[in-house]
C-alpha cells in the first residue's frame, strides 16, 4: 500500500522518559494516567533502539528544518529513509524536509509507467454518462424538502450562509464537483482502484475534455503583481501566476494527512478499525463532553470571543444546498426520525438520536438535522477525493470587516472620507443593518439584524459587539488620515486605514493571542513570534497559506470548549446586573440597541473569565445551541464530530504519529474514568474522533490546548505568516505594501487600546493592561483609558 499510517512506525521510537529530553513525549492527558500498569505500548519501545537519534544536523541548501508536524511525509516512509533530523528553537528538534506543501501527493517510487498498467488512463463515455445518470437521479429523483425557518436548524445553515447570489455560485461549482466525485467513484469501483491510490492523489487520469472539466480552475489572472494593497478576495498573493489563487475565497482546504473516506472518494468514516459501525455523534458528546463549570484562572471570554472572529476571519465552510437555493432537510417534522433512503438528500448525514438520550428524549426527538459540507472541483481537474473549500479568504486580513470580495466590500463603504458606513443610533456608531432577509432566521428579527464584511455576525451579541469593534477602528484610522492629509482620497484613506487595521489584527494575533493558545514552546518552534523591530525574513513562496480541514473541523473548534453558556452583565463595582443565557443573544441582536449595553459588553468579555479547553461543552452550545423559541436546540459537539466525518478527518492516533509522538495503545492509557466513558462509545484507540481526542490531553506549559491541537494550529499560523506575501512584518522585497520603519510602529497596537479607542466611554473608562487576561489575576492591571502609558500608534508616519 502506497499509504498506511494504521501500521505503528513510532513504536521505534525510545520510550520518552528514558531517552533523550528533546523527543517526542506522549500526549498528555487531562489528569496524569496511571503508569504503573506496564501497557505493552511501553515494553516495546524499551527492546527497540532508534535510527533517528543521529546527531543533530545542518540541513542542506534550500532544504529547511521545520518540527516533525510540517514534513506529513515521513508518516508514509521507512525508517532508513526518514528525513534527517536538525535543530529547531527552543531546543526541540525537526526534520530537515522535502516534501513541500503537497501532504498527499503520490510517493515518487512509483514511476508513471507502473501505475499505467493497472487501470486505463482515460474515463470511458460509458462511465461519464453512467455517473452523470446517476446524478441526475440524485439531484432530482427525491423530494426537495427544505428546513423551515424558526428552528434551531435553520439558523445552522445560516451560519454557511454569505450572499443569496454567492450561494447560487457555489451551488453550480458544488453540483460540478459532486459530479466529478461520483464519477470517481464509479471509476473506482469498476476499475478497482486500490483505496490508497485515490487518497494519496496517485490516479493521473484527468477530466480534461470531458464536459467535467467546465469548472476545473484556471488561474487568476493578476494585472498587478505589485499592487501595494491586497487583493479583497484573496487573489494574487502568491506572485507565481500558477499560484495566484493560493490562499483566495473559494478555494479547497488542504490537508495535513490523507482523507479517512471509506471509498477513499467521499463516503465518510462509519466503521471502526475492527469493522463494527462507529457510534453516532450525539452519542459521543452526551457520554464525555458534559457541562461543567471550571472557569479559566488566567484568560478572560474575550480570549474566546477574539478567538471566533479569527475564525470567521480565516474560514468559512459552505453546506450543500437545494437547487432554489434553500437549505436541505434530513429529519421529519420536529426530528421524530430520519428521512427514509427514498426521500434523503444525496448530502444527508443526520446524527442519530438514542431513545434513551437524558436530554432530547423528553422531545421526541430522535434526529439532528446535519448537511454534508459542499465541495469544488479539483484544481488540477484530476480524478480525486472530494475537496471541501473555504469561501473567505484564507489569510488573517480583517474579512470579516472587509468582506472576501469587492462586491462584499462596495456594499459595506460610505466611499466618503475612506470610511465604513455605520449606523447612527443616537450618536453611538453600530454596524448598518442588513437588507438580507437570509442573514437572520425570522424575518421580523431580520429588520433589526447586522451587516458587515461576514455573514455569521449575528450569531451571538458578542461577536456583534467586536465587530462593531474592529469596524469603528477603521473609522477612527481613515478619520486621523484624513486630518493629516485633508486632500487625500476616499480610496487612497480606505485602502492605507485597511492595511492599518489588517496590521494591528495580525499583530494582535501573534502577539497577544496566539501565545496564550498554544503557548511559547511552539510559538518559537515554529518562528511565529514577532519581532521587536526590523523586518521579518520568513516568506517563503512554497507555502501555501490555505486551511486545513484538520484546523477548521477540528483543531480549532477547541474554541467551542472555551464558550460560557452564561454572560454576567456587569453594572458598576462589580455588581451583576442581569444575567444573560447565550441562546438567548444568539441571532438576536436587539439588546445592542441599548445605550449602555456595548460598553458593558467589552467589560463582561474582559472581566469574566472564559471556560478552560478541556472536555467539558456548556449546554448553551450542547443541547440549546440557536434554540430560538423552541425548547430544545443543536447539540453543537455532536455537530463538530460529524463534521470530522464529513470532512474525512483521520482518527486521533493518526494525529499523533503525524506530530511523531507514540500511538495510544489502550483506553488505559488513559485516566480511568474517561478511559471508561471512551471504551463506552469507541472500540479502540484507533477510533477516536480528532476533536474528542484533542480535547483530552492536557494543556501544553503556558497555553490552553494538548500538544496535538497546538501543532496543528501552530502549524496554520506559520501557513499565514510565511505563505502571506503581504504580511505585516516583510519588508518591500517580498512585500510590495510594506510597512516604512516608522510605520511599524504600529506593533505598539494592542488589544487593550483597541478596547480603550473604540469603546462608548460610557461604562468603560479603564481596561485590563494585558486584555485578554482577568483583571483580577496578579501581575495585570486596570489602566485608566487615558493613561499615557497605553501605548497608542502614532499616524504621524502617513503624512505624505
Ligand atoms: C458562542 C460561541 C460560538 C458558537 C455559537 C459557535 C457555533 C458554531 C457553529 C454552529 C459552527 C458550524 C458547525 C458545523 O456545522 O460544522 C461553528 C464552526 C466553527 N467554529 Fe464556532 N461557535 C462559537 C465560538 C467559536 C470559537 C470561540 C471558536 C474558536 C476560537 C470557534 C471556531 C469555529 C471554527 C474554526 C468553525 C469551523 C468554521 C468553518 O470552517 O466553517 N467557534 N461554530
Ligand atoms: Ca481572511
Amino acid at each position: 500500500a502506497a499509504f498506511s499510517v494504521r501500521q505503528n512506525r513510532f513504536d521505534e521510537l525510545p520510550d520518552p522518559q528514558t531517552a533523550a529530553p528533546d523527543l517526542p513525549e506522549l500526549p498528555d492527558l487531562q489528569t496524569p494516567a496511571p503508569v504503573a500498569s506496564s501497557t505493552e505500548a511501553t515494553e516495546k519501545s524499551e527492546k527497540v533502539t532508534s535510527g533517528l537519534l543521529k546527531k543533530c544536523e545542518k540541513c542542506f541548501q534550500g532544504i529547511k528544518c521545520v518540527p516533525q508536524f510540517q514534513c506529513p511525509a515521513h508518516v508514509r516512509m521507512e525508517s532508513h529513509e526518514k528525513p534527517q533530523i536538525c535543530d529547531l528553537p527552543a531546543g526541540k528538534f525537526g526534520y530537515c524536509c522535502q516534501t513541500g506543501q503537497n501532504h498527499t501527493g503520490p510517493r515518487l517510487e512509483f514511476s508513471a509507467k507502473e501505475r499505467r498498467s493497472r487501470f486505463p488512463t482515460i474515463l470511458s463515455p460509458a462511465v461519464l454518462d453512467e455517473a452523470r445518470r446517476n446524478f441526475e437521479h440524485l439531484l432530482h429523483g427525491v423530494a426537495q424538502i427544505p428546513v423551515r425557518r424558526g428552528f434551531p436548524d435553520f439558523a445552522h445553515g445560516l451560519v454557511f450562509h454569505s450572499t443569496a447570489k454567492d450561494d447560487f455560485h457555489n451551488f453550480a461549482i458544488s453540483n460540478s464537483a459532486i459530479e466529478q466525485v461520483m464519477t470517481t467513484q464509479l471509476f473506482g469501483k469498476k476499475e478497482q482502484v486500490p483505496l490508497d491510490d485515490f487518497i494519496t492523489n496517485n490516479v493521473p487520469i484527468k477530466f480534461t475534455e470531458t464536459p467535467l472539466a467546465q469548472h476545473c480552475q484556471s488561474n487568476a489572472i493578476c494585472r498587478n503583481v505589485r499592487s501595494a494593497y491586497r487583493n479583497l478576495d484573496g487573489t494574487c498573493n502568491n506572485p507565481l501566476p500558477q499560484r495566484s489563487l493560493w490562499g483566495a475565497a473559494g478555494q479547497p482546504m488542504e490537508r495535513l494527512l490523507p482523507p479517512a473516506y471509506e471509498d477513499g472518494v467521499w463516503t465518510p468514516r462509519a466503521h471502526s478499525s475492527d469493522g463494527t459501525p462507529l457510534l453516532g455523534a450525539r452519542k459521543i458528546s452526551r457520554t464525555l463532553l458534559s457541562d461543567v463549570d471550571r472557569p479559566h484562572p488566567m484568560y478572560n471570554l474575550l480570549v474566546m470571543q477574539f478567538g471566533q472572529v479569527l475564525a470567521h476571519d480565516i474560514s468559512q465552510t459552505s453546506s450543500v444546498r437545494l437547487e432554489d437555493g434553500n437549505l436541505v432537510q434530513c429529519c421529519s417534522p420536529q426530528g421524530k426520525a430520519a428521512l427514509s433512503p427514498q426521500q434523503s438528500h444525496f448530502a444527508c448525514m443526520p446524527i442519530h438520536v438514542e431513545p434513551d438520550d437524558e436530554f432530547f428524549a423528553a422531545f421526541g426527538v430522535r434526529c439532528l438535522n446535519f448537511v454534508r459540507l459542499s465541495l469544488v472541483p479539483s484544481p488540477d481537474c484530476q480524478l480525486s477525493y472530494g475537496k471541501q473549500m473555504s469561501k473567505v479568504t484564507h489569510f488573517v486580513d480583517a474579512s470579516p470587516v472587509y468582506g472576501s470580495s469587492d462586491e462584499a466590500s462596495r456594499s459595506l463603504r460610505a466611499f466618503r472620507g475612506g470610511r465604513l458606513r455605520m449606523l447612527n443610533d443616537f450618536g453611538r456608531d453600530l454596524l448598518p443593518l442588513t437588507s438580507d432577509k437570509k442573514a437572520c432566521p425570522s424575518e421580523e428579527a431580520g429588520k433589526s439584524c447586522f451587516h458587515s464584511g461576514d455573514g455569521r455576525t449575528n450569531q451571538i451579541i458578542s461577536l456583534i459587539t467586536l465587530q462593531i469593534l474592529l469596524a469603528r477602528e477603521h473609522n477612527r484610522v481613515a478619520d486621523a488620515l484624513n486630518q493629516l492629509n485633508p486632500s487625500a482620497s476616499d480610496e487612497w484613506l480606505f485602502q492605507e486605514a485597511r492595511r492599518i487595521v489588517i496590521a494591528e489584527m495580525q499583530h494582535i494575533t501573534y502577539n497577544e493571542f496566539l501565545p496564550i493558545i498554544i503557548g511559547p514552546q511552539q510559538m518559537k518552534r515554529f518562528r511565529l513570534v514577532p519581532l521587536h523591530q526590523g523586518y521579518a525574513h520568513d516568506y517563503n513562496v512554497n507555502v501555501n497559506p490555505a486551511i486545513t480541514n484538520e484546523f477548521s473541523g477540528a483543531a480549532y473548534r477547541m474554541g467551542h470548549s472555551s464558550v460560557d453558556g452564561k454572560f454576567q452583565i456587569r453594572q458598576q463595582h462589580g455588581h451583576i446586573d442581569e444575567v444573560v443565557n447565550i441562546p438567548d443573544v444568539m441571532f438576536n441582536p436587539s439588546r445592542m440597541r441599548k445605550r449602555e449595553f456595548y460598553d458593558d459588553m467589552l467589560r463582561t468579555l474582559y472581566s469574566q473569565p472564559m471556560q478552560q479547553v478541556d472536555s467539558s461543552i456548556s449546554q448553551g452550545l450542547s443541547r440549546f445551541l440557536f434554540r430560538g423559541d423552541n425548547p430544545f436546540g443543536l447539540d453543537l459537539a455532536a455537530i463538530n464530530i460529524q463534521r470530522g466525518r464529513d470532512q474525512g478527518l483521520r482518527s486521533y492516533n493518526d494525529y499523533l504519529e503525524l506530530m511523531g509522538a507514540p500511538k495510544l495503545q489502550s483506553f488505559q492509557q488513559f485516566p480511568s474514568e474517561i478511559g471508561q466513558k471512551l471504551s463506552r462509545v469507541y472500540r479502540s484507540p484507533d477510533d477516536i474522533d480528532l476533536w474528542v481526542g484533542g480535547l483530552l490531553e492536557k494543556a501544553v506549559e503556558g497555553g490552553v490546548v494538548g500538544g496535538t491541537f497546538a501543532e496543528i494550529i501552530a502549524d496554520q499560523f506559520a501557513r499565514f505568516k510565511q505563505g502571506d506575501r503581504y504580511y505585516y512584518e516583510y519588508d518591500n522585497a517580498v512585500n510590495p505594501g510594506a510597512f516604512n520603519p516608522q510605520q511599524l510602529q504600529l506593533r505598539k497596537v494592542t488589544m487593550a487600546r483597541l478596547l480603550c479607542d473604540n469603546s462608548d466611554r460610557l461604562t468603560l473608562q479603564a481596561v485590563p493592561l494585558a486584555a485578554f487576561i482577568r483583571s483580577d489575576h496578579p501581575g495585570n492591571q486596570m489602566i485608566d483609558c487615558d493613561d499615557a502609558s497605553l501605548p497608542a500608534v502614532n499616524f504621524e508616519a502617513w503624512r505624505i
